[in-house]
């Protein structure tokens, strides 16, 4: 038996911070690597978690539901009606918990949202469809009540957050328009003669569908309708608040035909449903009216009050979920790279003279995972850090503050989230991917957890905004930065993201002019060498835009026909830029003892998707000739050798429990045949003979 280890290279740190919520690690065949680490992966943790009373709350809600049969995991898939049943089960028991005290419920917003956000967070690491259910039915319901609606929505947001008597859902999609939400047909047509809304789907094809909860559960939808007045007249799509289900039978009310959408390629404890409503009437008042209202006697009032409270509203509203969804992809991300390389540090393959040698040895390994691995920190630090920014100027514009150039923050902080959303989600499928396959065959079993991983992370890249559509978004905005900086006008961007594009004739002729790879392993390299790209990619796809409505096309088509190779390419850069950019911000702030691991994981990161942007940084002329790709690779494989020290201790730092991560091969102890023979020997079934057996033997009597 090994004993238990407490971290012992770095124990006089230890005073800081009292860590010793964070159960120990065992000793065992990881220890090789563990014990080259230069830091403390304790302390790592928490400064990747960046707050320590998150930290405890994520380790106290792990450590309630593995001692709760009902978060026990299952060995073999349990069938979908099954999976629905567990998810709503774990659901209302996590409510029963109250994770969300009520110190949490009553500190300021963006405390509370941070918490609530590691909650689900927790929860998701467990069962991404709890999470799910929870962040649509809970939490985007009441934060748009409190940020659509008005005090006569409060009672439905104290049955929701507070009384768990609500579970709601969020019904935008339809059967033909998803992205283009503008066109959706469902509509709600004001009656003034019985002060209620008749809501109605003209057809199958406007029928509202994919929306999360509705299949089985949910008792109220917040529904977005054409809103039409009496007189025919359309305001267009608004939030109104519909009750679906009686909360004590769950039977759906008459005028409404819903249905389940069935079995999914993952996620499929949610209850995805679609609906069809027939001249279905509900109050005046369910109409979510901060914005906009209709007066009892039938006249559309727009109500704007208070403009700066109502932009961090839509502020709030646009972005809290997508940055919800990134914050998991960072778990996604991390538990993936966590499985294979504590798997490439414990599995041995080839070697001379038959002294095999584990998979991590091998430069080909390494540069296969280490850079998602940078990745997953790089990420996890940038999200940390944009969340508190976010949170912050939400908070100000609930509170009435005067924030400097709010409406500029608003479009910023959407041209931020519409980017980087697809970077966070595209990565981690990439990863979870790339990682299943460095686990070889054993990768495939679904006890890996790596198949678990990538099919519930899966339709993160579709919904809250299909990745493709939403980086348009993000374009739109640098192109409008781009041009005003053209032009010498004033750049709308108070958080300073695109501040450079004021110096960009001047950036547009810097080059590649380092002569080794020390010269590349810098900030200094790195953040020059995005800041020309993102100029040479806006002044490409300007160009090409221009040139296109210069020939006659219209600006959807021109729009259109820039996104191949430029607007979309554009977009990548811009969001791999800020999550470098505020993570260097965050690095230098963090304790000297980590700042070496930090800083090499942020350079890797850096130049290893620098190099996926080779094609434009030679065709753009800031690389001529063969010497900087040799370079830049170079660069990246060395530090890919230098990080296999440290990548275990990393790994221990990203990697939830061993009960959360969930993964036979790669508990902490490292033990990894002893614990696959313990699996594979536990299966259920794995001996007995099969039970249809006398139906595929022909000799065998029925
Ligand atoms: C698991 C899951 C849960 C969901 N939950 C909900 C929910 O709770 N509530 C809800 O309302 N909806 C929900 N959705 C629906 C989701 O929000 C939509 O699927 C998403 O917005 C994309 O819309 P769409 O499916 O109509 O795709 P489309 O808009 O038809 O897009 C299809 C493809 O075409 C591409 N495309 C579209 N427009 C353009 C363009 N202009 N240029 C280039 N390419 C383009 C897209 O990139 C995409 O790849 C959920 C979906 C899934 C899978």
């Amino acid at each position: 038996k090994f004993p238990a280890i407490r971290s012992p290279r770095h124990d006089c740190q230890r005073k800081m911070e009292d860590l010793s919520f964070i159960p120990d690690i065992l000793s065992g065949p990881l220890d090789v690597y563990r014990n080259t680490a230069s830091f403390n992966w304790k302390r790592l943790k928490l400064s990747l978690e960046g707050d320590l009373e998150l930290l405890k709350l994520k380790y106290k809600i792990w450590h309630i539901l593995e001692r709760d049969p009902l978060f026990a995991h299952n060995q073999v898939t349990p069938s979908v009606e099954e999976q629905k049943r567990i998810t709503q089960l774990q659901l209302k028991k996590i409510n029963e918990y109250k994770f969300v005290t009520k110190e949490i419920f009553n500190s300021s917003y963006s405390k509370r949202t941070r918490a609530i956000m590691t909650i689900n967070e927790a929860v998701q690491s467990l069962n991404p469809s709890v999470s799910v259910k929870m962040a649509i039915g809970i939490y985007l319901f009441s934060n748009a009540l409190l940020s659509l609606g008005t005090e006569r929505h409060h009672k439905f947001y104290e049955a929701t957050i507070l009384n768990r008597e609500i579970l709601a859902s969020f019904a935008l999609t339809e059967i033909a328009h998803g992205s283009d939400a503008r066109l959706m047909r469902t509509t709600a047509t004001y009656d003034a003669t019985r002060r209620e809304f008749v809501v109605h789907t003209p057809d199958f094809e406007a029928a509202k569908c994919w929306v999360g909860n509705l299949g089985r559960t949910c008792t109220h939808t917040l529904l977005f309708a054409q809103l039409i007045m009496p007189d025919g007249t359309n305001h267009g799509l608004h939030g109104f608040v519909v009750p679906i289900r009686d909360p004590d039978t769950l039977e759906t009310y008459p005028g409404l035909v819903v249905g389940d959408m069935g079995e999914k390629i993952g996620v499929n404890g949610i209850d995805n449903g679609f609906i069809m409503f027939n001249q279905y009437r509900i109050p005046r008042e369910n109409l979510l009216n901060r914005a906009a209202d209709v007066t009892e006697e039938g006249q559309y009032v727009s109500s704007f009050s208070d403009p700066s409270k109502i932009l961090g509203a839509a502020l709030e509203n646009l972005s809290a979920g997508r940055i919800g969804i990134m914050q998991e992809s960072c778990h996604s991300l991390a538990s993936a790279v966590s499985i294979a390389v504590r798997y490439a540090a414990t599995r041995t393959q080839f070697g001379e003279q038959d002294n095999e040698i584990p998979l991590i040895e091998y430069d080909l390994h390494q540069w296969r995972l280490f850079g998602y691995v940078a990745a997953a920190v790089v990420f996890r630090i940038y999200i940390e850090r944009f969340a508190q920014v976010y949170l912050n100027i939400v908070e100000k514009s609930h509170m009435g503050e005067n924030v400097d150039n709010l409406s500029e923050a608003v479009s910023e902080i959407h041209a931020m989230v519409s980017c980087s959303k697809p970077l966070l989600t595209w990565t981690t499928m990439e990863a979870a991917q790339q990682c299943r396959e460095a686990c070889g065959g054993h990768g495939y079993l679904k006890s890996a957890n790596l198949g678990d991983i990538r099919s519930n992370h899966e339709p993160t890249v579709t919904y809250e905004g299909d990745n493709n559509v939403l980086q348009q978004q993000a374009g739109n905005w640098l192109l409008r930065q781009y041009e005003a900086a053209r032009g010498g006008a004033n750049l709308d961007s108070p958080l300073n993201t695109v501040a450079f594009l004021r110096n960009h004739t001047t950036i547009a002729k810097i080059s590649f002019t380092a002569t080794n790879t020390a010269q590349l392993k810098t900030t200094q390299f790195i953040m020059s060498t995005y800041k020309w790209l993102i100029c040479y990619l806006l002044k490409q796809t300007y160009e090409k835009y221009e040139a296109l409505l210069a020939k006659g096309l219209t600006k959807f088509q021109a729009k259109n026909k820039s996104q191949v190779y430029r607007w979309r390419n554009l977009t990548k850069a811009y969001s791999e830029y800020l999550a470098l950019m505020f993570t260097l911000e965050s690095i230098e702030k963090k304790e000297e003892t980590l700042q070496p691991v930090l800083k090499k994981l942020f350079t890797l990161y850096g130049l290893w998707s620098l190099d996926r942007h080779l094609v434009e940084l030679y065709q753009g002329g800031y690389c001529v000739g063969e010497e900087p790709a040799r370079l830049l690779r170079e660069a990246v494989m060395e530090l890919c050798g230098d990080l296999k020290s440290e990548v275990v201790s990393v790994v221990d730092a990203l990697a939830p429990t061993d009960f959360v991560l969930n993964s036979v091969l790669a508990k902490s102890d490292g033990r990894l045949y002893q614990n696959l023979q313990k699996a594979l020997v536990g299966h259920p079934g794995t001996f007995s003979r099969a039970s249809w057996w006398r139906q595929v033997v022909p000799s065998a009597k029925l």
